[in-house]
C-alpha cells in the first residue's frame, strides 16, 4: 500500500511510522548485466553464470550497489510525497549488505521513518531506516539509513 502525504506538516507527522513492506521484485540477470554495464563493474560473480555455478553462491549475485539503488524505485511505491517544491537525496549514514541477492531471487523493501526535523529554507529533513529483504533469507540483503530533504 502506498502512503501519500501532502506538504511539510504531513511529512512531519510521519515520524515513527513504518512503511511497507512493498511488493516483491525479481532480480534478473538482465538487470544485473545492465547495472554492470552502467557502472563498468563486470566481476564474474555478477555476470558469468557458468563460472558462478562453481563459486561460493552457486549462481550469480546482484551487485550490492544495485540492491542499494533499487531502494529508490521500491521506496517510491511505499511513499508518495506531494505538495513540495523539491526533494533531495542527501545521503546515507550506514549501509550493510548482510546477505547476498542471488539472481532469480526476489527482494522487497520496508522502511521506518526515524525522524523528521525542520531545516533552514522552509524544508524538513527526513531520516529513514530501510531494510531490503530477500525472499527465503532470515538476514536482509541490505540495511541502510537514508537522509532526504524536502522543501516547500
Ligand atoms: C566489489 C563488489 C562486490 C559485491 O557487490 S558483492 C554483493 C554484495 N555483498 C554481499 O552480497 C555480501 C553479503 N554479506 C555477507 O555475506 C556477510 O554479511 C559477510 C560475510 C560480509 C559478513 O558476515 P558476518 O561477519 O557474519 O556479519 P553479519 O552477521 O552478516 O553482519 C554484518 C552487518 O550487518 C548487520 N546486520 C546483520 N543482520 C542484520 C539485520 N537483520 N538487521 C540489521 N542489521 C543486520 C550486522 O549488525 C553487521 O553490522 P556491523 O558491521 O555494523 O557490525
Amino acid at each position: 500500500m502506498t502512503v501519500t502525504v501532502n506538504g511539510l506538516e504531513e511529512i512531519k507527522a510521519l515520524a515513527g511510522r513504518d512503511l511497507g513492506p512493498g511488493e516483491w521484485l525479481e532480480i534478473t540477470q538482465e538487470r544485473v548485466n545492465a547495472f554492470a554495464d552502467a557502472t563498468d563493474d563486470h566481476q564474474w560473480i555478477h555476470v558469468d553464470p557458468e563460472r558462478a555455478k562453481d563459486g561460493p553462491f552457486g549462481t550469480t549475485i546482484a551487485h550490492g550497489y544495485l540492491t542499494l539503488s533499487l531502494i529508490i524505485p521500491l521506496f517510491s511505491r511505499l511513499l508518495e510525497i506531494k505538495g513540495v517544491r523539491m526533494s533531495i537525496n542527501y545521503g546515507l549514514d550506514r549501509v550493510r549488505f548482510p546477505s547476498p541477492v542471488k539472481v532469480g531471487s526476489r527482494i522487497r523493501l520496508a522502511g521506518k521513518v526515524v525522524s523528521v526535523e525542520e531545516v533552514a529554507g522552509n524544508g524538513v529533513q527526513m531520516v529513514l531506516d530501510f531494510t531490503v529483504e530477500v525472499e527465503g533469507s532470515d538476514k536482509p540483503a541490505c540495511v541502510a539509513r537514508a537522509i532526504y530533504r524536502h522543501y516547500a
